[in-house]
């Protein structure tokens, strides 16, 4: 059960026990914007997962969540959207008008959680990323009309705690889903293209992995320091006749920005098509 609340710890309820719930639970504990003994999380049925995550993190875990959840703070919901139905009237009973729903689901609209808990509670729409796990994620948060500004206040400073944390209105969490909360990924993506690359040109597999990973973090933190300026930056770096111009080159010739622009394009679309498949 949870431990005793003192000063603002947050007592927080996890539905769902996967990458996203462990990448907000590592970073709110690391942060200190969560805390151990008041960081309870559930899933469907795999017990295994939750004593990993038990022993990684100190947290309570189990089954029981009936009593946990009225006490709760804020319910995280943190299953994938096609479970979303189930694991809402599962809790439903258990929510009531003080509780506060912070829901993960990509796509999912709060009008489906609404009318899913079937009773007035706050609820907050959260499309973070799993840069949460280092303290990095890119948060952008929607609210229903009965979160209260304490309550906003509480879900931004639990966001910012583990990155960037900011609101949005509903209308624009398709693209933000496709921006930052699938962002990483396309990061990853384009690392793993690299690695390839540069172990197909002769590097050793570490040697290549050792520059691209500070080559990523170098060029966030000039991104950064620049406010955005990623056209100024590349620029400076192509000279005319030289490296950078024939790999750009090359990647225009073979499209790659338009298929940048048309995969990020096309998850926001399937962000909505979640949405259409959640409809009231
Ligand atoms: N991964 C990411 O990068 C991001 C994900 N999201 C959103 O976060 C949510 C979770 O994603 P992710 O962590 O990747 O998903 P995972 O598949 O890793 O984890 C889903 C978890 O939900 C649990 N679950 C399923 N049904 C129920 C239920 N009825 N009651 C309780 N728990 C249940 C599963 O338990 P069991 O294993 O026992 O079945 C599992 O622990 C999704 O809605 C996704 O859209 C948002 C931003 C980024
Ligand atoms: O791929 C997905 O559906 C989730 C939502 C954003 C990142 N992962």
């Amino acid at each position: 059960m949870f431990g005793q609340q003192g000063g603002i710890k947050l007592k927080a309820v996890f539905i769902g026990a996967g990458s996203m719930a462990e990448a907000i639970i590592a970073g709110g504990l690391k942060s200190g914007a969560l805390q151990a003994e008041n960081t309870y999380v559930t899933n469907r049925s795999d017990a295994i997962r939750l004593n990993e995550l038990a022993n990684q993190f100190g947290i309570q875990t189990g089954y029981e969540v009936e009593s946990v959840l009225q006490e709760a703070d804020v319910i995280v919901l943190a299953m994938k959207p096609k479970d979303a139905a189930a694991g809402l009237e599962a809790i439903q009973s258990s929510i009531n008008e003080h509780s506060v729903v912070i829901s993960l689901l990509a796509g999912v609209g709060i009008d489906f959680i609404e009318k899913t808990i079937g009773k007035p509670c706050s609820i907050i729409r959260a499309m973070p990323n799993t840069s949460a796990a280092v303290g990095k994620s890119a948060t952008a948060i929607a609210l229903n009309e009965l979160v209260t500004a304490e309550q906003h206040q509480s879900a931004i400073d639990l966001f910012a705690a583990i990155g960037l944390a900011i609101t949005v209105d509903e209308s624009q969490m398709d693209a933000v889903t496709a921006v930052s909360g699938s962002g990483p990924a396309y990061i990853y993506y384009v690392a793993e293209v690299m690695q390839k690359a540069g172990e197909e040109l002769g590097l050793d597999h570490e040697t290549a992995k050792s520059l691209i990973i500070q080559t990523l973090l170098g060029a966030a933190d000039m991104l950064s320091v620049s406010d955005g300026q990623a056209a100024a930056l590349r620029k400076a770096i192509t000279s005319e006749g030289g490296t950078t111009e024939a790999a750009i080159r090359t990647f225009d010739e073979m499209n790659v920005k338009e298929a940048i622009s048309a995969g990020v394009k096309e998850a926001a679309v399937q962000s909505k098509r979640l949405g259409a498949a959640y409809q009231c």
